[in-house]
């Protein structure tokens, strides 16, 4: 009998086996090119299917077509999209001339909230991607070995497409989703009953509005306007899912990880003197603290049998946004590669780095900042009170890269564009609902949160 001192792999899922045919034969070539200036600008079409993004402060990844795509499902939808991709990358012929976080293989995720939603999971490895940092831009490409000579290294890179026009939604209307404003307040009341009864601390409480648009909706025009807005948040948009979220699940880079929690939130008034007073009261309210707290204690407690080491910051500091403020931790921890978990997902890389950042997600998600706490407690009641399937809202939303590196945000200040109606966006908030919570606040404090979606579906 042999021993083997690597990890051991896992099964190889159906997921992984078709998505490591679709992979061979498949060239990923990342070239430098000249800074491309606007990411978001360089985006082709209008069409949400086939556009990709995840931009910050001007940086970062955007992409559109698909080379390659895997779908999961239930409740190991993150980890068996995980396997997937490592399988795909194992087949993936990578000619990377950049070498930065987001040059090579990268894939576009998002997936669903819920185990038991329809919306299930989805990596896609889309034909070009174009990213920018640090003053360095690229572009990669992929395509089939069989379509033709390769590009050598050193020649001209291709040209990008010239965009089609952005087209703005015109008039939007608004209706109720699951719930009416009143009928969600009534459910509000109801959760808090249960939380002063004792059956859990918190549950957070999300909502959904239908937006109907005069003209087809351009996944540009949302992008532009969020990114625009919301320079402080990942501009995301996967698989019809867009959104600005603040919330970064997880960052895995160089084997480091990094998490941004919320979880306290107050809204502006548009008065900065006001704001500021507010900024300070957040920052001493006891509810929010402790409430911020418990987040803070449940990532790590999620996050530390991966880690070396974790550090926490002592206070958490005031995430100013326009719409709302937030108490905010960045929480980082060193990956253990040596550790990992091959029991339960395999390792990437030659060397065997430890979790993927994707690894990482699914062994984060759900966080209290969406779920609750308990969280299988909350989780449960949230589902039952909402009267929603959440689909792919408050669930991580990101890319991975070739060695598992990449970033995880939680798709929050989202909506989910209608693969069968052009014209529709279905736009979610939600809140932390404790014992003391009042459900007329926590409407006003949803509808503060609806607000990047609406401003970003206004005309202009
Ligand atoms: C659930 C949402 O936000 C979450 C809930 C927060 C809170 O209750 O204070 C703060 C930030 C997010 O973690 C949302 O934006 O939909």
């Amino acid at each position: 009998m042999t021993t083997s001192l690597g990890a051991p792999r896992a099964v190889p899922t159906e997921a992984a086996e078709r998505a490591a045919e679709a992979a061979a034969g498949l060239l990923v070539h990342t070239v430098a090119i000249d800074d491309v200036g606007d990411l978001l600008a360089r985006l082709p079409g209008p069409d949400p299917a086939r556009t990709f993004s995840w931009v910050r402060r001007g940086e970062g990844v955007v992409g559109w077509g698909e080379a390659l795509r895997i779908s999961t499902a239930g409740p190991g939808r993150i980890r068996a999209a995980d396997a997937a991709w490592t399988a795909a990358v194992g087949r993936l012929r990578v000619h990377d001339e950049v070498g930065l976080p987001g040059t090579g293989a990268v894939a576009f995720g998002s997936f669903a909230f819920s185990p038991a939603s329809a919306a299930g999971g989805v990596l896609v490895l889309p034909e070009v991607v174009v990213g920018r940092r640090e003053g360095r831009s690229w572009l990669t490409t992929v395509r089939r070995a069989d379509a033709g000579p390769a590009a050598r290294a050193g020649s001209e890179p291709p040209a990008l497409p010239t965009p089609q026009p952005v087209t703005a939604p015109g008039q939007v209307t608004y209706r109720d989703g699951a719930l009416s404003a009143e009928a969600w307040q009534a459910a509000v009341a109801e959760v808090v009953g249960r939380i002063r009864a004792g059956e859990v601390a918190k549950v957070v409480m999300a909502r959904d509005v239908v937006a109907r648009a005069a003209a087809p909706l351009d996944v540009r025009h949302l992008l532009g306007r969020l990114a625009a807005d919301y320079p402080a948040c990942w501009t995301f948009a996967v698989d019809h899912l867009v959104g600005a979220t603040p919330e970064l699940l997880v960052r895995r880079e160089k084997g480091l990880a990094a998490c941004r929690v919320l979880a306290g939130t107050i809204r502006r008034t548009g008065d900065d003197a006001d704001d500021l007073r507010r900024a300070a009261e957040l920052a001493r309210s006891s509810k929010d603290l402790e409430e911020h707290e418990l987040a803070v204690a449940s990532l790590v407690k999620a996050l530390r049998p991966y880690c070396a080491s974790i550090n926490v910051p002592d206070a958490p500091f005031v995430l100013h946004l326009p719409n709302v403020m937030h108490l905010a931790s960045d929480v980082t921890g060193v990956v253990d590669g040596a550790l990992g978990h091959p029991s339960t997902f395999p390792t990437h890389g030659a060397g065997g780095t430890g979790p993927s950042s994707l690894a990482l997600a699914a062994a984060l998600h759900p966080t209290a900042a969406v779920g609750g706490t308990p969280t299988r407690e909350a989780t449960a009641i949230l589902a039952e009170a909402e009267r929603m399937d959440r689909a792919r809202y408050a669930g991580p939303v990101g890319w991975i890269g070739a060695d598992g590196d990449g970033e995880w945000g939680i798709a929050l200040r989202s909506g989910e564009l209608s693969a069968s109606d052009s014209h529709e966006v279905r736009l979610f908030a939600g809140c932390g609902v404790v014992a003391a919570s009042d459900p007329a606040a926590e409407l006003a404090e949803s509808e503060a949160k609806l607000q990047p979606m609406r401003g970003a579906l206004a005309g202009r």
